[in-house]
């Protein structure tokens, strides 16, 4: 079977790559071993956010005086699982592959395995089926994702660990769950089996939400401590072990074991790419895949690599952007139309370097964009760039007094004043999510602060931390 392009993995990145190829006149085929929509829609972003919701939704009513007073119990477990159970659709897929048909992308269910130059050979998911060949004419887009990371702790593997997967699809929430990690998985992880009733005790190596603005990890760490998860943080366990009992014993050097019902392993990811054939080709199989700005493998000129498996930003909406970048290249290379690969062009991911959004759901919500104030200072080391760093407290802002009683919330602004313009942005505080995107603006648009006083806030937002930061960093022409 012979296609202009074969896509391996129908996440949401293969979906958008196939889509914009589709779009771009070129025959395509989609190559899926699970469920068409991917980790995203099945046992990541979308089950782990419903069941984040109801707990968000409680915690914004109690926090508002007079509506405090309607609140009379407490989380409805079984209801926010069901919940989450709607909104990934039962584990069903059948809207997927009924969108793929109406798009015109032929879909083979089962195992892709790269076995020469432009060739899939798919293992069908039906045991009856015969291995199908796949021949490209022109690319191949490997969208494969990633696999939870299981550190070689003694004894984890062996204790049979919750990943991400087996939390965001629980149908019971665990006595006592111990979560190993002190990243965005955990931390959310965290607060929806705190949410639900259950005892927590978070295990971190360093603190919480590493990479990200120190007083991020902080709040959320004092967040999770006042609800009463228990927060262990530089701290590894030196084995794990699952009892006759079905219970958990986690063991530490110099700190005493733990015994927890379950413990969820949220350590980071490792690549989906070990049975990919990707040695027939010359390349490293289980290794994230380097890939250009156009998504594509250096040295090859057909083989592209698009999403988590590129390893660049682990994120659905990041992954989606690069998938249209590299739907339309595929299409433009193949039809002998221009490409516009320079910086910020139409085919061109440039925004991974330099403007990746990123909301962590947790009470409070963390939404940052762009550089923090440490990479803006190794920045500046080494090319002498003027940076300056800019904080406000969010509670101050009057939106934000009359959104939640006593709300707490910091924003810092990481600005290059020697051109004026905003390199990151990060705000933690309750329902700053959407702020986000008015900032991913500023960092991609490179607008001059100057231009910025001009974008006025409405009375009473959130939004008006934006004057707030500006009138911190002052209008020298102004005077
Ligand atoms: C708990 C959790 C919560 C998250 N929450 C968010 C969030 O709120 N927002 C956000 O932006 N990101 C979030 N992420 C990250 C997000 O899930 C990923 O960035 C996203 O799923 C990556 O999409 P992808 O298409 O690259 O890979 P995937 O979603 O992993 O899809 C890859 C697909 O390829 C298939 N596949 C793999 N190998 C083969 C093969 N050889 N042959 C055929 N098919 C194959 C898989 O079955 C899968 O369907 C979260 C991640 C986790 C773990
Ligand atoms: N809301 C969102 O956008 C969202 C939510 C969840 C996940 N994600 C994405 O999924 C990816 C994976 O998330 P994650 O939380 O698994 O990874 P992560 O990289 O965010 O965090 C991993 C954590 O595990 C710790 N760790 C690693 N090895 C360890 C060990 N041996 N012992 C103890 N701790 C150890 C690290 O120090 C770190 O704190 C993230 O990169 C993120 O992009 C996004």
């Amino acid at each position: 079977m012979e296609y202009d392009l074969i896509v391996i993995g129908a996440g949401p990145v293969g979906e958008n790559v196939a889509d914009r190829a589709k779009a771009g006149g070129l025959s395509v085929v989609i190559v899926e071993a699970e469920l068409i929509g991917g980790e995203c829609s099945f046992w990541a972003c979308v089950p782990s956010k419903a069941l984040l919701r109801p707990a968000a939704a409680l915690a914004a009513a109690r926090a508002v005086a007079g509506a405090d007073a309607a609140i009379t119990g407490t989380l409805d477990a079984a209801a926010v699982l069901r919940r989450r159970d709607d909104a990934v659709g039962d584990w069903d897929d059948a809207s997927g592959a009924h969108w793929l048909e109406q798009t015109g992308i032929d879909l083979v269910r089962g195992h892709g395995r790269i076995t020469g130059v432009r060739t899939v050979t798919v293992t069908p998911t039906d045991p009856a089926l015969a291995p199908i060949q796949l021949r490209a004419r022109h690319a191949v887009a490997v969208c494969t994702g990633s696999d939870a990371a299981v550190p070689d702790i003694p004894g984890l593997r062996a204790a049979a660990p919750w990943t991400s997967r087996e939390a965001t699809s629980a149908e019971e929430v665990p006595a006592h769950l111990a979560v190993i990690g002190g990243g965005t998985v955990g931390c959310e992880m965290a607060t929806v089996f705190r949410s639900l009733g259950g005892a927590v005790t978070m295990i971190a190596r360093r603190g919480l939400l590493g990479g990200m603005e120190p007083f991020a990890g902080e709040a959320v760490q004092a967040s999770l401590t006042a609800s009463g998860v228990e927060v262990l943080t530089g701290t590894t366990p030196t084995a794990v072990h699952r009892g006759p009992d079905g219970r958990v014993r986690i063991e530490f050097d110099g700190r005493p074991a733990l015994e927890a019902d379950e413990v969820l392993v949220a350590t980071g990811r490792s690549p989906r790419t070990g049975e990919l054939g990707l040695e027939t080709v010359g390349l490293e199989p289980g290794g994230w895949i380097t890939v250009d700005d156009t998504l594509r493998v250096p040295g090859s000129d057909w083989l592209y690599a698009v999403g988590d498996v590129n390893h660049r930003a682990l994120l659905t909406h990041q992954g989606k952007y690069q998938a249209r970048a590299a739907g339309d290249v595929i299409a433009a290379r193949a039809n002998g139309t221009a490409v516009d690969d320079a910086a910020w062009g139409v085919h061109a991911a440039t925004a991974d370097h330099a403007a990746v959004p990123q909301v962590t759901f947790t009470d409070p919500e963390v939404a940052s964009v762009g550089l923090t104030a440490a990479a803006a200072a190794r920045l500046s080391e080494q090319e002498g760039r003027g940076i300056r760093v800019i904080d406000y407290q969010l509670g101050w802002v009057s939106g934000a007094s009359l959104h939640r009683d006593g709300y707490r919330g910091q924003v810092r602004a990481v600005i290059d004043t020697d051109r004026e313009v905003l390199l990151g942005l990060t705000f933690v505080g309750p329902d700053v999510a959407e702020l986000l995107h008015a900032a991913t603006i500023a960092v991609v648009a490179e607008v001059p602060l100057n231009r910025l006083w001009h974008a006025v806030p409405a009375f009473p937002t959130l939004s008006e931390v934006w004057l707030r930061l500006l009138e911190e960093y002052g209008r020298p022409e102004a005077a």
